[in-house]
């Protein structure tokens, strides 16, 4: 079944139950939500109540006990090699150098090494990632590992990327500053800017990148709370400390007060 190629909605979550089968709780309880083509998106909810859970269902690595995935139009299935994931922790390969790691997708596709290792170099430069081409993984700073895993999860060349916690591992300046980068990058994409949605638990990170911040207000995930970022862009983190900004990260914490079901 479809729901229409070339429809905005690029993201459906139609009907969606899930429970792990060795857990007794339910982890998702019939949850619809539509995400547009092409926005930010944040998804907000106390640890361990499946946030992390929702990305495996959206690329596959978990399938719904019922409910469907639609994405751009057709409904997902375990094979779905269309979502590029960045994970919390950087999954760079260490016996790879880093022009190796970011290529990885390319690779993938088939792409010759020519056409990849050119590819890769001129991301590499735009990214700044420029000299660390032959470096392997562990003689970077987490803030340049994290701009790697960036730019492998964008060649990919998918419609839709998940960040999970992206920048959780990095000191407080470094992630202001990652942030701004990443939408920066984001923003020059203009043929092709994907549909970023980001799990975090750090509220002015949510109001800073995203369109839509959805925070989830009960435990199974069902219900949730919509909450709409009129900053324009390109932000800066000084409209954190607007009257708007002020309001709307009480909005956020008030949704906050919510029992978690125990299993
Ligand atoms: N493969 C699995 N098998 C069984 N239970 C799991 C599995 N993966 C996660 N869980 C459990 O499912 C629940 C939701 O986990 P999930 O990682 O999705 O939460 P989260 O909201 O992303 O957490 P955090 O914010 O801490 O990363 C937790 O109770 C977790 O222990």
């Amino acid at each position: 079944m479809s729901i229409g190629k070339g429809n905005s909605i690029i993201l459906r979550l139609e009907s969606l139950f899930f429970q792990y089968p060795t857990l007794h709780k339910e982890i998702i309880h019939n949850l619809n939500l539509d995400i547009k083509r092409g926005e930010i998106i944040t998804f907000m909810a106390p640890s361990g109540t499946g946030k992390s859970t929702i990305f495996r269902l959206i690329t596959g690595l978990e399938q719904p006990t019922s409910g469907s995935i639609y994405i751009d139009g057709l409904k997902s299935d375990n094979k779905n090699q269309k979502i590029g994931y960045m994970p919390q922790q950087d999954l760079l390969f260490k016996w790879r150098t880093i022009l190796e790691n970011v290529i990885l997708p390319l690779e993938l596709k088939g792409l010759s090494k020519k056409k990849r290792e050119r590819i890769g170099r001129e991301r590499m430069e735009i990214f700044g990632l420029s000299g660390t081409e032959k470096s392997y993984p562990h003689q970077l700073s987490g803030g340049m590992r994290q701009r790697a895993n960036f730019l492998r999860a964008t060649l990919s060349g998918e419609s839709i990327l998940l960040l999970d916690e992206p920048f959780s591992s990095l000191d407080a300046m470094t992630r202001l500053s990652m942030q701004k980068w990443l939408l920066e990058q984001w923003g020059r994409q203009v043929d092709h800017q994907p549909t970023l949605i980001f799990v975090s638990h750090d509220i002015d990170e949510a109001l800073f990148l995203s369109d839509r911040v959805i925070v989830f207000t009960h435990s199974p995930l069902s219900t949730y709370k919509i909450v709409d970022v009129p900053f324009k862009r390109p932000r800066n983190h000084d409209q954190l400390l607007t009257s708007d900004g002020i309001r709307l990260k009480r909005e956020i914490m008030a949704c906050f007060d919510w029992k978690v079901q125990k299993s």
